[in-house]
């Protein structure tokens, strides 16, 4: 079966992007992998379904590039909302459904406001912290990001104790001024360090603001593809909530993928 596909990016974390209201495509991991692979298939961090939802505009489903479905994509947000546009499914605002709930975004002269889920909870470690931004995040802060080996020392932590085969995504943090950071992240699913992760930019600005190195709660992060902003508010409970993430969502190209039933 031919299916048509659209390639999508957001600061470098790039999608395959699929209009799926027929809700026809073959969610086999076998097929999203190679669908996935950079050589031998489209090449992708991941793979998202647009589908109809009953409540809200759409419904996003997502795909790591190790073929198997996981929690939520920050920037897959971001791009999934530009494609909608693109489909003419939406003009400049949105409420849709994602595996972590709904999500409202604003596309605009800064690309696509993601509001992100809430952040009930922030565990803080010796050397580390732990949070969860839709998907799972382990934060360390380092004097220079270019100094760490992202992918075998993430791939060590991502496998490690506590969290073994489920994982979390490993993200490496510099602080560079009271309102800003630079950041690297191993991403649980793609296996390797992407060029930059949407919920780990914004569980590093919590991370950094929870353990006082930052002082602002609107923060501008540098990422090894781009550069996004993060805006959220602290409660009352110790919680964090009225979460953006501001950045870039951008159509690369399409094309069709060949699929088995
Ligand atoms: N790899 C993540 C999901 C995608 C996260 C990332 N691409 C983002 O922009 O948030 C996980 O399985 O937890």
């Amino acid at each position: 079966m031919k299916i048509p596909f659209f390639k999508y990016q957001g600061a470098g974390n790039d999608f395959v992007m699929v209009d799926d209201r027929t809700e026809t495509f073959p969610q086999d991991e076998k097929q999203i992998e190679m669908i996935c692979d950079r050589h031998f298939g489209v090449g992708a961090d991941g793979l998202i379904l647009l589908q109809n939802d009953d409540i809200s505009d759409f419904k996003m489903v997502y795909f790591n590039s190790d073929g198997r479905q996981s929690t939520m994509c920050g920037n897959g947000g971001r791009c999934i909302v530009r494609f909608a546009h693109d489909l003419d499914l939406i003009q400049d605002k949105t409420v849709f459904q994602a595996i972590d709930g709904e999500h409202e975004a604003i596309l605009n002269e800064n690309g696509v406001e993601l509001k992100m889920s809430n952040v009930p909870e922030v565990q803080n470690f010796e050397n580390h912290l732990f949070l969860n931004t839709g998907s799972p995040h382990h934060i360390e802060f380092v004097q220079k990001v270019e100094d760490v080996d992202v992918k075998n020392h993430g791939k060590q932590i991502r496998y490690g104790a506590p969290y073994f085969e489920d994982g979390s995504n490993v993200n490496f943090v510099e602080i560079t001024s009271e309102n800003s950071l630079k950041i690297r992240t191993y991403e649980r699913g793609v296996e390797d360090e992407t060029l930059a992760c949407g919920t780990g930019i914004t569980a590093a600005v919590i991370a950094a603001f929870e353990a006082g190195k930052i002082s602002t709660s609107e923060v501008n992060v540098s990422a090894m593809g781009g550069e996004l902003k993060v805006k959220f508010e602290k409660n009352l409970s110790g919680g964090y909530e009225n979460i953006w993430l501001i950045g870039p969502a951008e159509y690369v190209f399409g094309g069709e993928i060949e699929m088995k039933i």
